[in-house]
């Protein structure tokens, strides 16, 4: 058998999925070939979708028109905005969802998208001629041809499970690990690392002394994931629990890492910083004699939890031990162990900033592969790969986000030019552009180019453009209406801010700290009325625009102000740089910036200032070899 594509995505995990329906709702014949069609999508570790910075993700996915917002919405089980305390910059949506309907939900998606077919199979090799990839073969002996191929195989490849001293191949727990792929890769000059990953124990939720926790539970409101006019909590909504573990379950842990695959020398390779094993915190931090858990719902009908901050791969027997000294889990019944896993990835600085080999043409790496950690860097990194791909087969410019532009932006640049050499997580503290990177605007900055593309649909783009209009009417409103100290100052002085001395307008009041729409309005009958007028063209999400109007209204300086530095930045990005120099010939830079703009092959003199080990003084030279 013999098939033939535009474009074939390797693996329906969450960079695969969302890859293969961008390349195919823009046009391009798709295929996506994987494992086992009863798991795409399959929620690895915690069935939680966001959080701070990965939840501005979710936001802009969905504003470039891909699914993981959609599907998040249709599945949560929890949903709560974090970081309210700080501004709106930092605020993160975040959802637990129902595992098994998150499957099916994006199941149901793929099936019904035209031009995409689904194969079960697993990929056994690339198929590369004259340095370009063609297809592909299966392990069921199928040829696959190709004009692109986007490689999202996770942390499958020559995967490799550990339970203290026992270890496992596979891809995840009961799942097959992937072999000879990295090597067909590699084969081609394409270097690869070994990386590794861990998941907690699931509780049954029956063993729980549930009155020995402290209940969470999430928030009722109009946020969601999805800019569409979609309903908002779909599925009934569950409890969180939190409590902490004591210094007897520290001693049991304490007593196993002779056992632990990662302190006996069985584990070399690194796993994710910002998310380690309870060994890993018992060991880091000797002083502290307890650490936060959580305990969340997997499903809106099963009894298993997961238990949020207990990664570990520890024996089993002393995972169990361990969490039975901590009082609300005395009684404690589980379902499966944590366990770790280490995986291949492929060095993210062999790619450009479509995500495109360097090396093999028309192959393409997204997900875990490049060595990231999350649901959410995956479904960016693919949608973005998706797209090119499809660009690739039918001709148009590169797509591409700007750091100033987005998330994924900032992602995929941190990746294709500082590389890794540890999983990577997305952060606020990531990008230098945070206050332009908010969840209220993805829509703004990303849902215009996604319609001109072609994977945005109309209704979105009118999503858009309603709400952008009537924000505009409540910012024009609060600019020109002017307040009286009389009509106001019993108003002002009720909510505990200064009264007004003379005159001024409404949005000089707005910006003051204390004043809120919700705690305003009502003394400003005009104001009132100009809401409801604006917001009438938006049914369903009036609360969306106030508080995008809102948002806008008070922290327009420091936006103007941060517009202003990435448009000076921008202008080093205008410098283009690819193809002008020999770099190792020029003997004013230091040997590390030769060796390093050798390797990335920077497109502008911005990205070689973004280099590690490209000095300031490195790029001063440049500046003035293009005679600037
Ligand atoms: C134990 C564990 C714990 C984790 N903890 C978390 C967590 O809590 N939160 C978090 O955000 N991230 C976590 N991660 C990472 C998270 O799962 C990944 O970041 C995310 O799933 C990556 O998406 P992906 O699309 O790159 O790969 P995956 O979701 O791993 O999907 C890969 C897909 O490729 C398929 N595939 C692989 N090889 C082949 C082949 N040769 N042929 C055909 N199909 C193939 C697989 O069947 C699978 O469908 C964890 C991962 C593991 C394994
Ligand atoms: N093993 C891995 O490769 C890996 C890597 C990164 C993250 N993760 C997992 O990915 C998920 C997202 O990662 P994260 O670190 O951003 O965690 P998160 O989104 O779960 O937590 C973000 C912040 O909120 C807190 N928090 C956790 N659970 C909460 C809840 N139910 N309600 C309110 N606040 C909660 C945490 O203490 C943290 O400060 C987590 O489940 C984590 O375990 C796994």
């Amino acid at each position: 058998m013999d098939f033939k594509y535009d474009v074939i995505v390797i693996g329906a995990g969450h960079a695969g999925c969302e890859a293969a329906v961008a390349a195919a709702n823009l046009g391009s014949k798709t295929c996506l070939i994987t494992m086992d069609m009863n798991k795409i999508a399959q929620i690895s570790c915690n069935p939680a979708v966001g959080g701070i910075a990965k939840g501005q993700i979710v936001r802009e996915i969905d504003a470039l028109g891909g699914q993981m917002g959609l599907v998040t919405d249709q599945t949560a089980i929890q949903f709560r905005i974090l970081n309210r305390s700080k501004g709106p910059a930092m605020w993160s949506p975040r959802a637990q969802c129902d595992r098994e309907k998150f499957i099916w939900a994006w199941r149901e998606k793929l099936d019904h998208t035209p031009n995409l077919h689904i194969w079960q199979d697993t990929v056994r090799e690339l198929l590369v001629e004259n340095g370009e990839v063609v297809g592909l073969i299966t392990l069921w002996g199928v040829t696959f041809h190709a004009k692109c191929v986007i490689m999202t195989a996770g942390t499958f490849l020559n995967g490799l499970m550990h339970i203290g001293r026992n270890q496992l191949p596979g891809g995840r727990m009961a799942e097959p690990a992937s072999y000879h792929l990295t090597e067909s890769i590699a084969r081609h000059g394409i270097t690869y690392g070994r990386m590794k990953t861990g998941t907690p124990a699931r509780v049954d939720k029956r063993s729980v002394n549930f009155d020995l926790m402290e209940n969470q539970a999430g928030e009722i409101d109009f946020h969601k994931f999805s800019f569409m006019n979609n309903k908002v909590r779909q599925l009934k909504q569950l409890d969180c629990w939190t409590c902490y573990t004591t210094e007897e379950s520290h001693q049991v842990l304490r007593s196993g890492l002779a056992d632990s695959p990662m302190y006996n020398g069985q584990i070399t390779s690194i796993g994710p910083r910002y998310c380690p094993s309870v060994e890993t915190k018992i060991v880091t931090f000797p002083d502290k004699n307890q650490h936060q858990l959580f305990l969340e719902p997997e499903g809106e009908t099963t009894n298993e939890l997961y238990l949020n901050g207990f990664s570990s791969s520890l024996p089993m027997d002393i995972q169990i031990a361990a969490l039975k000294k901590i009082p609300a889990f005395k009684d404690l019944v589980l379902y499966r162990p944590g366990y770790a896993i280490e995986y291949d990835y492929f060095d993210p600085t062999q790619l450009t900033h479509t995500l495109e080999s360097k090396i093999i043409k028309n192959l393409f790496f997204a997900g875990q592969m490049n060595g990231t950690t999350g649901y959410e860097e995956a479904g960016g990194q693919g949608l973005v790969a998706g797209v090119n791909a499809h660009i690739n087969c039918h001709g148009g410019q590169p797509f591409t986000l700007a750091r100033d532009e987005a998330y994924i932006g900032v992602l995929i640049d941190d990746l294709v030019i500082k590389g890794v050499d540890e999983p990577y997580r997305m952060f606020t503290s990531r990008a230098e552009y945070r206050i332009l990177l908010r969840m209220d605007d993805a829509d703004v900055r990303l849902t215009e180019r996604a319609y001109q593309l072609g994977l945005a649909t109309r209704e979105r783009y009118d999503l858009l453009k309603t709400k952008q209009e009537a924000v505009e009417q409540i910012i024009a409103f609060a600019q020109n209406y002017s307040m009286k100290p009389d009509l106001i100052n019993g108003a002002l002085e009720q909510i505990g801010t200064t009264p007004l001395r003379q005159g001024c307008k409404l949005i000089e009041i707005l910006n003051r700290p204390q004043v809120t729409f919700d705690n305003i309005t009502k003394h400003i009958p005009a104001f009132q009325e100009l809401l409801a007028k604006a917001t009438s063209a938006t049914p369903g999400r009036e609360e969306e625009v106030l508080e995008a109007a809102e948002i806008l209204l008070k922290y327009q300086g420091y936006i103007d102000r941060e517009r202003m530095i990435a448009e000076k930045l921008a202008r080093l990005e205008s410098i283009k740089i690819r193809g002008k120099f020999n770099y190792s010939s020029l003997q004013s830079l230091s040997i590390e910036a030769r060796q390093k703009l050798t390797q990335i092959d920077p497109e502008t003199i911005a990205q070689a200032s973004r280099i590690p080990g490209v000095s300031p003084s490195d790029i001063n030279v440049l500046l003035v070899l293009c005679g600037r």
